[in-house]
C-alpha cells in the first residue's frame, strides 16, 4: 500500500475531530439563549410529552352501540283513547345507533286507492313534466274544493296544519338506555361503558347528569334535546336532529379503571331557543310509513306522517400507551429544535451586538486567500 493512502487511512481510523466551541462572555445574548432554551424546554416537556403524550402509540377503536328506549304516552283525539309505548314510536325499533323518536304525526286513516280531488295548493299549476311523477291526475276538475281530480290513496293527507302542541309532548320524559362497547385492537383492551361503578342497581336508580351521574348510561330525552342547545317544544313540533358523542380517551399507562366514557349533547337540525323559526325554508325532520290492513276485501292503509327526534349516537375511541419509538423521535425532534436557540443566538452575536466584529474574529479561524491558492498551484 502506497504511504499515502496508509497515511489517510490512519488518519480516518485513529484521529477524531470536534467543533471548536467559543464562550462568549456577554451578558444580553446569554441571557436570550437562556431564554430561548427553557421556552424550547417548557414546549418539549409541557406540550411534546405531558400534553400531547408525544412518548405513546395510539390506537383508534371500533365500537358498537345498542340503544333502547322506554315511556308512555297518553292521548286522546277526538274521544279515541290509546297508549303509546317504544314499539309505537321508535323508528327502526331494532335499537340502533341512529333512530327516530316520533313526538308528533298527522294521521290519514283508512286510506284506499281511488279518485279524490287533491288538498291544498292546485298542482296543475306546476309544471307538467315535473306533475306527472308526483300526482297521477284523472283530467277532471272538482268545483267544490277547486282543485283537479288525481288518482291516489284516497282520502289525500291533509299537512297543512301541524298539530301544536304536539301530540306526544311527554316523550321529554322517555328514557333512553344506550350501551356501547369498543375495543382497542392495538392493545387489546375491550370496554363497556357499563364501567366498574355501573351496576344493575345502579342502572335501575340512576339518571345521566353531567355533574352527579356521568357514567349512568340512561338519559332523559328532554335533558338530551336542551342540552343539545335546541328547544324541546319545537323540535317536538316538527321534528329535528341530536348528535350524541360518546368520546373515549384513554390513557392506558395508568389503569384501566380510568378509561371511562364523557357524553356531550349537539344539536345537528333544528331550530335553537332563540332563533327565528321562520326564516328557515325546510322546517324540522319528517317522514312517511303506512300501516296496511284489509278491509271488506279492500286493501287499505293508515298513513302516518312522523315528526320526530332524530337522534345519531357517534363514538370517538382513542387510547394511547407508551412505546420507546415515539418517544425517542419525540426527543431527538426536540434536541433539534434546541438548535434554534444557537442560530438565534448567533445572529444576534455576530450581527447586532456592538463588539460584533470583534466576536466575529474570536468565532471564525481566517485563513489567507493567497497562500491557499499557491499551495493548491504547487
Ligand atoms: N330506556 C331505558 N330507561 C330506563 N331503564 C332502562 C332502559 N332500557 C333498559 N333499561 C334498564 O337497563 C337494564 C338493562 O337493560 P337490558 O335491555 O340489557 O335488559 P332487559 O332485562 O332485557 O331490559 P327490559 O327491562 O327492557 O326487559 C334493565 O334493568 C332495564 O330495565
Amino acid at each position: 500500500m502506497k504511504p499515502q493512502i496508509k497515511r489517510t487511512f490512519s488518519n480516518f481510523f485513529f484521529e477524531y475531530e470536534t467543533p471548536r466551541q467559543v464562550l462568549v462572555r456577554n451578558k444580553r445574548v446569554a441571557v436570550v439563549c437562556r431564554i430561548i432554551q427553557m421556552g424550547v424546554l417548557a414546549y418539549i416537556i409541557g406540550w411534546v410529552f405531558m400534553y400531547e403524550k408525544g412518548y405513546q402509540i395510539v390506537d383508534i377503536a371500533i365500537s358498537s352501540i345498542f340503544t333502547k328506549m322506554k315511556g308512555v304516552s297518553f292521548t286522546n283525539i277526538s274521544e279515541k283513547e290509546r297508549i303509546w309505548d317504544a314499539a309505537d314510536y321508535v323508528f327502526p325499533e331494532q335499537g340502533d345507533s341512529s333512530f327516530v323518536v316520533m313526538t308528533n304525526y298527522i294521521a290519514t286513516v283508512g286510506q284506499k286507492q281511488d279518485k279524490c280531488p287533491e288538498v291544498g295548493k292546485c298542482l296543475s299549476l306546476l309544471p307538467s313534466s315535473l306533475l306527472a311523477f308526483i300526482r297521477h291526475m284523472t283530467g277532471r276538475c272538482i268545483n267544490d274544493t277547486s282543485t283537479c281530480e288525481i288518482y291516489s290513496w284516497c282520502p289525500v293527507e291533509d299537512d297543512r296544519k301541524i298539530p301544536d302542541p304536539p301530540v306526544l309532548l311527554t316523550a321529554e320524559n322517555y328514557t333512553l338506555f344506550i350501551k356501547n362497547s369498543i375495543t382497542f385492537r392495538q392493545f387489546n383492551v375491550v370496554r363497556s361503558n357499563l364501567v366498574e361503578s355501573v351496576n344493575q342497581s345502579y342502572i335501575n336508580t340512576c339518571l345521566y347528569h353531567p355533574k352527579t351521574d356521568p357514567l349512568c348510561p340512561i338519559f332523559r330525552l328532554g335533558d338530551i334535546v336542551e342540552r343539545s342547545g335546541l328547544s324541546f317544544s319545537e323540535i317536538a313540533r316538527v321534528g329535528g336532529a341530536i348528535g350524541v358523542l360518546i368520546d373515549w380517551d384513554c390513557n392506558l399507562d395508568l389503569s384501566i379503571r380510568h378509561c371511562k366514557p364523557k357524553y356531550e349533547f349537539y344539536g345537528l337540525y333544528g331550530t335553537g331557543k332563540n332563533e327565528d323559526k321562520e326564516e328557515k325554508p325546510s322546517l324540522g325532520y319528517n317522514f312517511r310509513y303506512a300501516k296496511y290492513y284489509v278491509e271488506n276485501e279492500v286493501e287499505k292503509r293508515t298513513l302516518m306522517k312522523v315528526f320526530g327526534v332524530r337522534i345519531d349516537i357517534i363514538v370517538h375511541g382513542r387510547a394511547g400507551k407508551f412505546d420507546i419509538i415515539p418517544t425517542l423521535t419525540a426527543i431527538g425532534s426536540g434536541v433539534g429544535i434546541f438548535g434554534v436557540a444557537t442560530v438565534v443566538c448567533d445572529m444576534l452575536l455576530l450581527y447586532l451586538v456592538s463588539k460584533r466584529d470583534f466576536y466575529k474574529n474570536m468565532k471564525f479561524k481566517h485563513t489567507e486567500i493567497e497562500e491557499e491558492v499557491s499551495v493548491v498551484f504547487k
